[in-house]
């Protein structure tokens, strides 16, 4: 990170000097037409990702902030790259993890979005919510639990005793265990009864099935930033379809983008958003427990009840790009982490 006053030239950029973002509108150098303050954010994530998140605008937004959004090399040593002022990456490979750790030991001045050892806690589905089963928010408008699960390593035939023991409720959600990114973690199937259990496929997480309307909140965190958009989900299962159905029904991802319900004609009392007070105690509590800075949760409300929610699944460096005006609070969550660095850096932090 330069600090104030250097002036840094690049071959194919305008003359950039470094003052703190925070003195951005008072510094007479802010003539507004060149971008008083350079952040260099070396990124390392799949060409899906890139599509979805390195749109057009947030590339123009960044160049005009100052904010140098750099590809990094995968055929390269991370070591001769650089130099960055933070790494934002979602690679899910166990050697990209180390080529990421060993760097961060040579410069730790460098910030990782996110570190790898709080996004691995996501990674599975048991270790996810563990972190977040334990939450009392009920002062904050509404409190916010998890829904009963149980994790199934291996031996089909057990899972019917497993669950009897466990006293799980039907119906279930099977959920694969690992999510890494392929459309296999994402296989999901709903079990109506016991005994089709033993047709399931280890590793997997058994949760219950929570009753929610239909509506699920995917509730977007950028640092400090909060943003919640409603998205179809599955329907609710009552007790004739219990008495009604047998077996497991695989089924495909129904809250995914193209299932936006923001503009949806619903029941007040199953579209209304979580109270912004409680969304934004969940976020500070989520950021300090999961470590995490860039995430989304996504989020049930019980149906009948008017402020037990449920999390069912929280993701790492979700689809951003799906979110209105990310532009403007990426580029803004950046330059603030440049400006927490600085300060610290003058109070010998
Ligand atoms: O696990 P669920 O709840 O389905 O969340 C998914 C994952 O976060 C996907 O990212 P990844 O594929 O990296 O896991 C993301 O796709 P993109 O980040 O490619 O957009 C989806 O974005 P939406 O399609 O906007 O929901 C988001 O819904
Ligand atoms: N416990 C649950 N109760 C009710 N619906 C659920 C539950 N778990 C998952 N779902 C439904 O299945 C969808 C996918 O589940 P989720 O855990 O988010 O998996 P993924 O990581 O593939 O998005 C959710 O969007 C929701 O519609
Ligand atoms: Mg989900
Ligand atoms: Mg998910």
């Amino acid at each position: 990170m330069r600090l104030h006053g250097e002036v840094s030239f690049d071959e194919d950029e305008e003359e950039v000097v470094m003052v703190p973002a925070a003195a951005l509108s008072s510094s007479p150098l802010n003539g507004g037409a060149v971008p008083v303050t350079r952040l260099v954010v070396g990124y390392a994530l799949t060409k899906k990702k890139v599509k979805s998140f390195l749109q057009p605008k947030l590339l123009l937004l960044a160049r005009k902030k100052g904010i140098n959004l750099v590809a990094i090399d995968d055929t390269r040593p991370l070591a001769e790259q650089g130099p960055f002022d933070v790494i934002l990456h979602k690679i899910t490979s166990k050697e990209w993890q180390q080529v990421l750790e060993d760097y961060h030991e040579e410069h730790p001045e460098v910030t990782v979005l996110d570190p790898p050892n709080a996004i691995n806690h996501l990674n599975n589905r048991q270790s996810m919510l563990a972190e977040v089963s334990d939450l009392n928010l009920s002062s904050f408008y509404g409190e916010v639990c998890t829904p009963r699960q149980l994790v199934i390593m291996r031996d089909p035939s057990s899972i019917p005793t497993a669950v009897a023991m466990a006293g799980l409720t039907l119906p279930l959600v099977a959920k694969p265990l690992v999510v890494d990114g392929t459309s296999k973690s994402h296989e999901l199937s709903l079990a109506y009864d016991e005994a089709s259990l033993s047709m399931l496929d280890p590793p997997l997480v058994l949760q219950e099935f929570v009753n929610h309307g239909g509506i699920l909140f995917k509730v977007y965190i950028i640092g400090e930033t909060i943003q919640v958009v409603r998205r179809f989900s599955l329907p609710d299962v009552n007790t004739y379809d219990l008495l009604n159905n047998v077996g497991v029904y695989r089924f495909p991802r129904v809250s995914c983008a193209a299932a936006s319900a923001d503009h949806a004609d619903l029941d007040p009392h199953i579209s209304e958003l979580p109270p912004r007070p409680l969304l934004e105690k969940l976020g500070k509590e989520l950021r300090g427990r999961l470590g995490l800075r860039l995430f989304n949760i996504d989020m049930i409300r019980e149906l009948g009840t008017k402020d037990r929610y449920y999390i069912i699944d929280i993701n790492y460096f979700p689809g951003f790009g799906k979110m209105p005006g990310y532009e403007h609070i990426f580029t803004d969550f950046l330059l603030n982490l440049a400006q927490s660095k600085y300060k610290k850096c003058l109070s010998g932090g």
